[in-house]
C-alpha cells in the first residue's frame, strides 16, 4: 500500500537516521520542508521532498494536505495510564487547602489508587486503561511508556503489568513497560518500610523479570517514599535482570536521586521540578535523558522544571505527560507542549523536539520513531489547516489535529 501526501504546508522534524537525541542549542532548530510531499509505503516512511522535486509515482492513494502540517506523533515517555477509578475528591480537597503531601500522609494519594486497583478486576482495569489509551492516540500520541505502581502487592503489580501486555498486543503503537513496585510504601509496611523493599526486590522483581513483562525499572526517590539508599538497592538488583532505570526524582526535594540514576546508567530521570546546580552539573556528559512533566506542575501548582537553565547548560530535555489519577489526570501532549512554551519558556522548536525525538530516546525508540526519516515508522500527525507550527503551542486548548496515523494507518 503506497500513500502519497502532497502540497503539505510544512513537513516537520526531518532528520537523518543517525540523530537519536538533541541537546542544548541543537534543540533550537527544527528542520522542515515547506510545500512538501511525503510517501508512505505500508507502515514505513519511504521518501519526501519539496513539491518541485516530486517524481512520477504509482501510488494507491493521494492525499492533498494543502494548508496542513505533518509532524511525527508525540512520544510520551512517562505515563501511568493503567489505573482504576479516579481521585477527583482529592482534587477538591486540594482546592480547599490540603497539599498533595498532606493528602498522601492521610492515606490518600497513591495508596488510594492502589486500594481501588486491588479491588478492580483485571478486565475492568484493561477496559478503563484502553479507553484512556485511545483518547491519547487521538490526541497525537504515537509511542508511549506505561508504568505499574498502583498494585503494591505481587498480585496487584502483576495485574497491572498483564494489562500493559494486553495493550501492547492490541494496539499498534509502541508501548514500553516499566515496573514501579517502589511507588509508595503500603500502609501495612508503614512501620517497617525495609520489609516492603525486600518484598519488591526479592519476590516481585524476579517474577516480573522472569515473565519478561518489562524493559525498565522505576522508583519514586523522594522524602516520605523511597530513599537514595533504596534506589541503589533496587537499581543494583534490577541490573542483574538487565532492566534499565527510568526513575522519579526531584519532584518535591533534591535528595540525590539524579546521581543515583546516573550511577546505574538511567535511560531517563523524570520530574526534576526541584533542581540544584549540582544536579544540572551531574547530568552533563551522560547518556541520561532528563524528562520534564509540566502538566503535573500545572495540576499540583508546584514549580516547573527549570528548562531554560538546563538547556542553556547544554543538556537535552524530553517532555512527557505523566498521565495518572493523582498528579496529572491528562495525557494530552499538545497541552504539555503548550505549557513547556508558556511556563518553561521553551521555544516551539525546543518543545516539539523535546516531545518527539527526545521523547523517543527516553523510550529507546529513536531509531524507529520521533522524526520524519526515511525508514522510520509512519507514526505521524496531520493537522487541520493552521497558519504555522507555532500555532500548535500558541492555540492551547484548541484541537488542531485532523488525523493521526500509526504504522501508516489512520487511527483517529
Ligand atoms: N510522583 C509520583 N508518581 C506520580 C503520581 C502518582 C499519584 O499521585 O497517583 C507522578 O509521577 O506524579
Ligand atoms: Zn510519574
Amino acid at each position: 500500500m503506497k500513500q502519497l501526501f502532497i502540497n503539505i504546508k510544512e513537513l516537520l522534524q526531518i532528520r537523518e537516521d543517525n540523530i537519536t537525541k538533541l541537546s542544548g542549542a541543537e534543540m533550537k532548530e527544527l528542520p522542515t520542508i515547506k510545500n512538501a510531499w511525503l510517501l508512505i509505503e505500508n507502515d514505513t516512511i519511504a521518501n519526501y521532498g519539496e513539491m518541485s522535486s516530486l517524481p512520477k509515482l504509482e501510488v494507491d492513494k493521494t492525499i492533498d494536505a494543502k494548508g496542513k502540517i505533518i509532524l511525527p506523533g508525540w512520544c510520551d515517555s512517562h505515563t501511568h495510564i493503567v489505573y482504576a477509578g479516579n481521585r477527583e475528591q482529592e482534587f477538591a480537597d486540594r482546592i480547599n487547602g490540603l497539599s498533595y503531601e498532606e493528602i498522601a500522609n492521610r492515606g490518600g494519594g497513591i495508596l488510594n489508587s492502589a486500594k481501588t486497583l486491588q479491588e478492580t478486576s483485571e478486565e475492568e482495569v484493561y477496559r478503563q486503561s484502553a479507553k484512556r489509551l485511545e483518547e491519547v492516540i487521538k490526541l497525537g500520541t504515537g509511542a508511549v511508556e506505561i508504568k505499574s505502581g498502583y498494585g503494591l502487592t505481587e498480585e496487584g503489580e502483576l495485574k497491572m503489568l498483564r494489562v500493559i501486555k494486553k495493550l501492547q498486543e492490541n494496539y499498534a503503537l509502541p508501548i514500553k513497560a516499566t515496573f514501579l513496585g517502589a511507588h509508595a510504601i503500603p500502609r501495612e509496611y508503614k512501620e517497617n518500610p525495609d520489609a516492603y523493599m525486600d518484598l519488591v526486590i526479592e519476590k516481585i522483581l524476579p517474577k516480573v523479570a522472569k515473565e519478561n513483562l518489562v524493559e525498565y525499572i522505576d522508583i519514586f526517590c523522594e522524602k516520605g517514599y523511597f530513599s537514595v539508599d533504596d534506589t541503589h538497592k533496587l537499581l543494583s538488583a534490577a541490573k542483574k535482570f538487565s532492566l534499565k532505570p527510568k526513575i522519579h526524582v526531584n519532584q518535591f526535594h533534591a535528595i540525590g536521586g539524579i546521581q543515583a540514576g546516573i550511577e546505574y546508567d538511567a535511560l531517563s530521570v523524570d520530574h526534576l521540578e526541584v533542581m540544584r546546580p549540582e544536579d544540572i552539573e551531574s547530568l552533563k556528559g551522560t547518556d541520561t535523558m532528563p524528562v520534564a512533566l509540566p502538566s503535573c506542575s500545572l495540576f499540583l501548582s508546584i514549580p516547573y522544571t527549570p528548562a531554560r537553565k538546563m538547556l542553556d547548560a547544554g543538556l537535552p530535555l524530553a517532555l512527557a505527560s505523566d498521565f495518572n489519577p493523582g498528579s496529572t489526570p491528562s495525557g494530552n501532549m499538545n497541552l504539555v507542549v503548550s505549557l513547556a512554551c508558556i511556563k518553561m519558556k521553551m521555544t516551539p522548536e525546543e518543545a516539539i523536539n523535546a516531545a518527539t525525538i527526545n521523547g523517543a530516546y527516553a523510550m529507546d525508540l529513536s531509531k524507529t520513531h520521533g522524526s520524519i526519516t526515511r525508514g522510520k515508522k509512519a507514526n505521524f500527525i496531520l493537522t487541520k489547516e493552521i497558519p504555522s507550527y507555532t500555532y500548535l503551542p500558541y492555540a492551547f486548548g484548541t484541537n488542531a489535529i485532523e488525523s493521526v496515523f500509526i504504522n501508516g494507518k489512520i487511527v483517529g
